[in-house]
């Protein structure tokens, strides 16, 4: 029977892809959208603005514990919203510095467990698509889809470089390849949920494939869930 509170996770590195399919699966089943990689950078920001450092452990996890952050949807635009501490961070937490500092408070297993509840409570009855690195393998475990996006290095840096490019922001390829390998043996070397694909994920590789061919392909995976009893055919609508 498929689970009424149904969870598609979407793991994987820096550029594969998530983000972007995350947006266009929810905007085709009008499920809701957890970004826990948000709230890593949110608490690397929250670290920063406390002053207190990156591999402190012990000042870190009340910091997620009681983390003051809201994820909202501005009604005109449509677009999320993230407030911390009272203050709009939404583009703040999107330079690559920040991620690079989500990536080593993220490395801290006390700080991972301190998130965990929060990271679960997104489930909803209207579905939830789940974008992180363990969310197929640590939060949601028993996701009915499980979906893990890869893509060469080189190629996730120059989806990158274009990105920040577009948004006039001074950044060379090969600084931002070294930030994206850096970051890709972090994460994929901790001791508490690396990133690695869950045994029963499906993997991507979205190299050779634009935004739209690999939509069609999560859709194509999602039609077969479908016809193999794990989702509820309405819950495509
Ligand atoms: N399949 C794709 N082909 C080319 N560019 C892509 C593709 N998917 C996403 N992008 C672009 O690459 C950048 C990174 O994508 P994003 O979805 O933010 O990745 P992630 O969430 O995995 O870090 C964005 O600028 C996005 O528009
Ligand atoms: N579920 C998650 C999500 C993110 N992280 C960490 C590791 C990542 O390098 C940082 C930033 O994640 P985020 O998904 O926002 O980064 P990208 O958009 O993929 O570049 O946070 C994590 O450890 N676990």
């Amino acid at each position: 029977m498929p689970a009424s509170m149904p969870v598609i996770t979407v793991d994987g590195p820096s550029g594969s892809g998530k983000g972007t399919v995350c947006r266009l699966l929810a905007e085709k089943l009008n499920w809701d959208v957890l970004d826990s990689g948000a709230i890593y950078r949110v608490l690397s920001l929250a670290a920063l603005h406390h002053q207190i450092a990156l591999d402190n452990e012990e000042a870190l996890v009340p910091l997620a514990a009681n983390l003051d952050v809201q994820f909202l949807i501005d009604s005109t635009t449509k677009k999320s919203k993230v407030i911390l501490e009272g203050e709009d961070v939404s583009s703040t937490i999107r330079d690559e510095k920040v991620g690079s500092a989500a990536s080593k408070v993220a490395a801290l297993p006390r700080v991972r467990e301190a998130l965990l509840r929060r990271q679960r409570a997104f489930r909803s009855e209207q579905g939830l698509i789940a974008d992180g690195r363990d969310m197929g393998t640590v939060v949601f475990p028993d996701a009915e889809i499980k979906l893990y996006l890869t893509a060469s290095a080189e190629e996730r840096a120059n989806r990158r470089y274009l990105e920040l490019n577009a948004k006039g922001l001074d950044v060379t390829l090969g600084g931002l390849l070294q930030d994206i390998m850096a970051r890709d043996d972090r994460d994929m070397n901790r001791e508490v949920a690396p990133l690695v694909p869950a045994d029963d994920a499906i993997v991507i590789d979205t190299t050779e494939l634009d935004a739209q061919q690999v939509f069609a392909n999560v859709m194509a995976i999602l039609d077969d869930a479908v016809v193999s009893g794990k989702l509820e055919k309405s819950r495509l609508a």
